[in-house]
């Protein structure tokens, strides 16, 4: 029988919010305990945002160089990918971000272990070690924080076909001549824009007839109208069901995906980007008392307590949008209720930015959201080409789109599609958080020549 160690808090997965919980609780002396089946830092900074945005810069980079001449620099020969100093690049700076997890987890004073976690009762899990052995924790507080992992698309042969995932890809084996990207959601789009500018003919085949079909149908045409720039080709509305590798495993020929209309696309590689699953079915949550939705989250209400006393899910397997910095205002959602005060995720604003080249920067509701929901709107339109920065730097590709209430002229969302619009959203942000109205921000004297300038402009569309 093995002896139950108790703690304050015990985390099961080391993602965004947990390990931030985790370090924040251990420095103030809880006793905490946090288990991580194999990713130091979580899937954010291992396989997601930090490697995937590390290639994004590479590509940015030899875009910058492809188009040198216009800057009036000239370079020597052709830029090119070198595949062994790409592979350097990220596996550098994911390897720091972990070594700086691996030593800031002890240093906070938690106990943290490499091990499988699986609920044996309440608030009790036992971890089956990486190193071998077994360890059982109760925890006064427990939080679920497993994350989610690439879904599999429910296609005929996809077991054998062997295709790519979204951390697979990451291996950076091979940049091929052609690859199916399957998915036109964040992860489609953004590796189909890194690797047509790294050289591969990418082919994207999406099932809706937008790619990103949470936006507006314009601004999905915007970013559509980035990716066939880059030679991206397009198929929208376009669903697969099924897919083979010719010649096997083995032999590795092509992969073949058939479409619904029984046509087929033929590539070297396949990347899948269908969505993520959560990670709850060999954690033993039934036994916890834990209740799932019906797509197998941990249903939490907008405190993030499940249906178990004292249990907590928080970030993606929470349900959480599906974003880094939700998860980790998860965080303190969470941290502000186990030190005594309330705080709740209803109603946040959480922006999110695409990193196409150029980006879409996101945040609030979109034009079709706010008809949908009885907003009166006007709706605001500036050409990136307008903005004094842009012109500077010969980058004037994309369109910002505001939404106005045009009751009250508070933002209510905006979709920046263009250089460096992920650092401009967050001066919307803080104007909506602000509550507002469009014209302070149109008559704020703000910084020539920057991008964020355009705000100025995009808000003078709406005159008065
Ligand atoms: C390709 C890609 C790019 C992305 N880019 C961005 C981006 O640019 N910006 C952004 O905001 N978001 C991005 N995201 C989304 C972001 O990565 C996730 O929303 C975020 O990582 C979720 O974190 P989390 O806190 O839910 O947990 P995670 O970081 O997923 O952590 C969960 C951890 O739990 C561990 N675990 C699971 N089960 C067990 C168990 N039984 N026992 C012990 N440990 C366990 C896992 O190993 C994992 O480390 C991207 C996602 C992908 C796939
Ligand atoms: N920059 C970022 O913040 C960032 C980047 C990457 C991922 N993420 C997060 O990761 C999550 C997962 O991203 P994702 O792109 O994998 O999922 P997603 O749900 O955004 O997109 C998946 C797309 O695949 C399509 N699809 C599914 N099955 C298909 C089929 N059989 N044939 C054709 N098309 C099919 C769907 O229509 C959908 O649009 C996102 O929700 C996002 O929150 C964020």
């Amino acid at each position: 029988m093995i002896e139950v160690q108790d703690v304050d808090l015990l985390v099961i997965g080391g993602g965004k919010a947990g390990k931030s919980l985790a370090m924040d609780r251990a420095k103030a002396g809880w006793k905490v305990a946090m288990v991580e089946r194999d990713k130091i830092g979580g899937t954010c900074i291992n396989v997601a945002c930090i490697p995937t945005k590390s290639l994004v810069g590479s590509a940015r980079t030899l875009l910058d160089a492809r188009r040198a001449a216009v800057m009036g620099v000239e370079l020597a020969g052709e830029p090119s990918i070198s595949l062994d100093l790409l592979r350097e690049h990220k596996e550098s700076v994911v390897g720091g971000m972990v070594a700086a997890h691996a030593k800031m987890f002890p240093a906070s004073g938690m106990d943290f272990m490499m091990g499988t976690a699986r609920f044996t009762g309440d608030r009790t899990v036992e971890v089956a070690l990486n190193d071998g052995g077994t360890r059982v924790l109760r925890g006064r507080d427990v939080v679920i924080n497993t994350g989610t992992t690439p879904a599999v698309p429910p296609l005929d042969g996809i077991e054998s076909a062997d295709v790519w995932n979204s951390e697979t890809i990451l291996h950076l084996e091979r940049i091929p001549e052609s690859m199916i990207v399957l998915g036109g959601g964040y992860v489609g789009c953004e590796f189909a824009s890194m690797f047509a500018v790294f050289g591969t003919k990418v082919i994207l085949v999406q099932g809706r007839d937008q790619v990103l079909p949470r936006e507006d149908p314009d601004v999905a045409a915007g970013v559509a109208g980035v990716l066939s720039a880059q030679g991206v080709e397009l198929r929208l509305g376009a669903r697969a069901r099924a897919v083979r590798r010719e010649g096997g495993r083995e032999g590795r020929g092509d992969v073949v995906l058939t479409l619904e209309d029984g046509s087929e696309i033929r590539a070297e590689e396949l990347l899948a980007a269908t969505g993520r699953a959560p990670v709850t079915g060999d954690l033993g949550i039934d036994v916890a008392g834990v209740e799932l939705t019906e797509k197998g989250f941990v249903a939490v209400d907008a405190h993030l307590r499940t249906s178990a006393d004292h249990v907590w899910a928080v970030g993606d397997v929470a349900g959480s949008p599906q974003f880094t910095h939700a998860s980790w205002n998860d965080y303190r959602v969470l941290r502000k209720q186990l030190t005594g005060g309330e705080a709740t995720t209803h109603g946040r604003l959480v922006p999110y930015t695409v990193f196409t080249t150029p980006e879409l920067a996101r945040i609030g509701l979109s034009e079709t959201e706010a008809r949908e929901q009885g907003y009166e709107v006007k709706v605001a339109r500036l050409d990136v080409a307008a903005i004094p920065r842009a012109k500077t730097l010969h980058d004037t590709t994309g369109t910002w789109k505001a939404v106005v209430d045009a009751a009250t002229d508070r933002i209510l969302g905006v979709a920046l599609l263009g250089h460096g619009s992920g650092e401009v959203l967050s001066a919307v942000q803080m104007a909506m958080l602000g509550g507002l109205p469009y014209q302070q921000v149109r008559d704020a004297v703000i910084t020539h020549p920057t991008m964020a300038e355009g705000l100025n402009l995009l808000f003078d569309t709406l005159g008065d």
